[in-house]
Parts: structure tokens; sequence; C-alpha cells
């Protein structure tokens, strides 16, 4: 069984959808089939509630009829029957007096992740819609009865398969099937999510419990492409990466992928194939288990990340340090991405701000303690980037104008990471273009 992934650039419009109803019956093999919301429809409600956070219902309500005013709209252009059309309207109508009601209710977490559920539910709804009225046999399976994340925000990988399994047994005759990505039930049974992007995740999680032979990620580009096409002008798709080349490229930004995406089918060595969507006789990229050489592959950027410096005479010929530094983002669930020290001072950048406030407070004690806002972190990656000597001449030579806070080199073969202010971002992405590939 393979697993197909449309994000919602692949689905944001009904002539797209109507795309997708064609690439899932180029053939006969069985498939699950994983669905976004229709692109901005995610934005949309994260707006809504927060509207309903701030208390501004009247802002909501108008947010929550321009959303619906689309929602029209599209169906109107996504099916053409009378029985279609009156099967979407009443989807439609489901979903928004539930987002009506809302505005009746006090705000909570709880409601607000019912909202973000609402784009994965109307997607796939309207589109089995879709695929009844043309005639494509398929089933739809709620993600909400078989994705499920433990009290640590963990996929319950063994449980999901359980469940899945079962579903899918239920209706042996059936060979596609569509479900929702995104959303999934957390440990107290509410409606959860896998975090922004989370349907790359979905899908990837599906395919491990099912020992998918393989997954398949269609979105708006033809693969994984060398730097990031948002900022610098020339890039090129590459053919394959290893699963760690693409993990780390993922999680150092290439937002192409969710950057836990991965580690499921690399786990169960399953390969992974990036395709376009608009362009589906491009090649795309596959992401099987070994690289198919050394050197740079691609040059990603994570945004949003906040440098910490402590400093500390005390740190001077001193044991347990560091550890104790660190267990501080430990209690507070931290993670660090990059790591750089000397003998009186230790930086770290973290990527949330959720308890910045009380990591501050319990640094304090350690020494002065330094922050920087509005920091990015550029990767170049590529097996044993690190270990292939004319690679750190030309990325030095490239950023040489760029003014760097911190470097890191060593830690993983894979990746170089450097950490500039925001603002030189584009710039360096662009310089090591040059540099590294040798275009504008
Ligand atoms: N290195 C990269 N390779 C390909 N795409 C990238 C890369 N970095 C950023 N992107 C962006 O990722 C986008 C696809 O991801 P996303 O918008 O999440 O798609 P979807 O809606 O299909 O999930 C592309 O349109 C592209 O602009
Ligand atoms: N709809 C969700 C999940 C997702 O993965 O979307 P996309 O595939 O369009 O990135 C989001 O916008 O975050």
């Amino acid at each position: 069984m393979k697993v197909l992934k449309f994000g919602g650039t692949s689905v944001g419009k009904p002539e797209r959808m109507h795309s997708v109803a064609q690439l899932i019956t180029a053939d006969q093999d069985a498939k699950i089939v994983v669905l976004s919301a229709l692109s901005g429809t995610t934005n949309s409600l994260v707006e809504i509630a927060q509207s309903l956070a701030d208390g501004n219902k009247a802002q909501a309500k108008q947010q929550i009829d321009k959303l619906e005013a689309h929602y029209r709209s599209f169906c109107e252009a996504l099916v053409k029957t009378d029985a279609a059309r009156a099967e979407a309207k009443a989807i439609v109508d489901e979903h928004f007096e539930f987002l009506n009601i809302i505005l009746k209710i006090s705000f909570n977490e709880a409601l607000n992740k019912d909202i973000l559920a609402q784009g994965e539910l109307l997607s796939t709804k309207l589109f089995t819609v879709y695929l009844q009225e043309a005639g494509i046999k398929a089933v739809l399976l709620p993600a909400l009865d078989f994705m499920s994340i433990d009290e640590f925000e963990e996929p319950e990988i063994p449980r999901i398969k359980t469940r899945l399994t079962a579903l899918i047994d239920q209706q042996k005759s059936e060979h596609i099937f569509i479900t929702q990505g995104y959303i999934c039930r957390n440990a107290k049974g509410e409606v959860d999510n896998l975090k922004r992007g989370g349907s790359d995740y979905s899908a990837s999680l599906i395919g491990a419990a099912i020992q998918a032979s393989e997954i398949q990620i269609w979105t708006d580009i033809d693969g994984m492409h060398n730097n990031d096409p948002r900022v610098v002008k020339k890039t090129f798709p590459i053919d394959q990466l290893s699963f760690d080349e693409a993990a780390e490229l993922a999680y150092f930004g290439a937002k192409i992928l969710h950057p836990a995406s991965i580690w499921p089918a690399q786990h169960f060595n399953i390969p992974v194939k990036l395709l376009n969507t608009m362009q589906p006789e491009a090649k795309g990229t596959i992401i099987t288990e070994l690289p198919n050489g050394n050197g740079v592959k691609a040059v990603a950027a994570k945004d949003g990340i906040i440098a910490i410096k402590i400093k500390s005479s005390r740190m001077l010929l001193a044991y347990g340090f560091l550890r104790k530094i660190f267990e501080v983002f430990e209690k507070y669930r931290t993670p660090i991405d990059m790591i750089t020290t000397s003998e009186v001072a230790v930086s770290i950048t973290i990527d949330s701000t959720a308890h910045l406030e009380q990591i501050l407070k319990e640094l304090q004690p350690f020494g002065t303690v330094e922050l920087d806002h509005h920091q990015t972190i550029v990767s170049i990656v590529g097996n044993e980037v690190a270990a292939t000597p004319s690679i750190i001449q030309k990325l030095f030579d490239s950023i040489a104008e760029i003014p760097v806070r911190m470097i890191s080199y060593g830690g993983s073969r894979h990746n170089i990471s450097i950490l500039v202010a925001a603002q030189y971002k584009d710039k360096t992405l662009q310089v090591l273009n040059k540099g590294l590939f040798n275009l504008e």
C-alpha cells in the first residue's frame, strides 16, 4: 500500500482537486490519500481563534463569514450535479454552524484545537463528495479515529497501527482511502494537531504504521531544491537525498517538509518521494536510506531563532557547568538547536519563546545572560559536508561580508550551521547560492 499526501496548494482550488482525483486513479494500487486543508484555510482559522482569544467576537464573525463565502463558491466550481451540490452544501453548513456556535461560548485551548481542525475535515469531506460524483470509489477514514499523540505530544505509532489496520481490514475490497492530515487526538482524547505543516508528518506516521511501500508528498514544486526558491532566483531540484540529509533540511527550515516528517519513514526504511501536483511528470526528489555521494546538497534557513549567551568566570576550569545550564532547558522541555562554547561563555539557540521568561530567570544565577531575538540559522547540508575540505573554504569566502553570530561545525557530519541576524538571511542564502552552487 502507498501513502499519497496532497498539501494545501494541491487542493486549494477546485481544478486542483480534480487533478488530484486523476493522480490517485492513475494506477490500481491500494493507497491512503492524506489531504491538508485548502491553502489559506488554517491561517484563517488561526486568525478566527485569535480574535476569539482576544474577545473580539465581531471580528471573528467577519472572518468566519469571509471563509464561509470562499467555501460556498469553491463548492459551486467543485461539483456540478444537484445531488453532489446538496451534499457539499450540507458539509459546509455543518462546519460553519459549528464555527458560529463557538462564537457564543467561552474560548479555551481545547476549543482552539477544534477550530483548527475544521480545515482538514472540510477538505476531505468535500473531496470525497467530488470523487463520488466522478464515479470514483473511495472511503473516508476519519483521522480522529486512529491518529493519536501521548501526553508528551509524541505520536503513538503502535496504537495508530492497531486502529488503522482494523479500519482498513473492515473494508478489504476498497483500494482508495481518504484521510485528514494534521489532526489527531491527544492523551485526553481531545481533538489536537501535529503542529503547522503537520500533514506531511501524518503521511509519514501512516506510512510507518501500515509499513507502506512508498510515501509520496505532492506539493507545488518539483522536489527539494538546493536553496529556498522564495529567496534566491535560481534553484534546482535534487534527485536524491538520504533520510539524514532530508531530516536536517526539514528541521533547519526547508518548508517543503515538516521537521518531524522523516524519522517515521526512516525508522521503517520507507522511501519518500517529493512530487509536483502541477507537473506530475517531473522526477521530483526521492529520499532513501543511503546518500548518492558526498558534498553539499542544499542550503536551508530556519527563522525565529533566539540566541542566549551565558557568561561567567566561574565556568573557567569548572566541570558540571554545562549540565546545570542544559537542565534548565530540559525542565522547560525546550530543545536547543545550536551551541558554541568558550572557556568563560556558552551560547545556545532555541526556537520557542514559550518558557523564555522562566528559562532566563533560572539562568541568572549562572552569570551574565544576554539575549538576541530575530536570529536565523542557515544550514549547509549534505553527506560528509563537514569532512569535505573545499566546502569550508568556499563557505567562509562566500560569507566574508556577513556578520556571523555563531558557527556550528563538526556536530553532525551532514550539516554546518551558521547563525546570523534575520536581516542577513536573504543575503546569506544568496551568497551561498553563488559560492557553493555557482548560481545567482
Ligand atoms: N529547499 C526547498 N525546496 C523546495 N521547496 C521549498 C524549499 N524551501 C522552501 N520551499 C517552499 O516550500 C513550498 C512547499 O511547501 P508547502 O507550502 O508547505 O506546501 P504544501 O501546501 O503542499 O504542504 C514551496 O512552494 C517552496 O516555496
Ligand atoms: N493545514 C495545516 C497542515 C498542513 O500540513 O498544511 P500544508 O500541507 O498546506 O503545509 C497547516 O496549514 O499547517
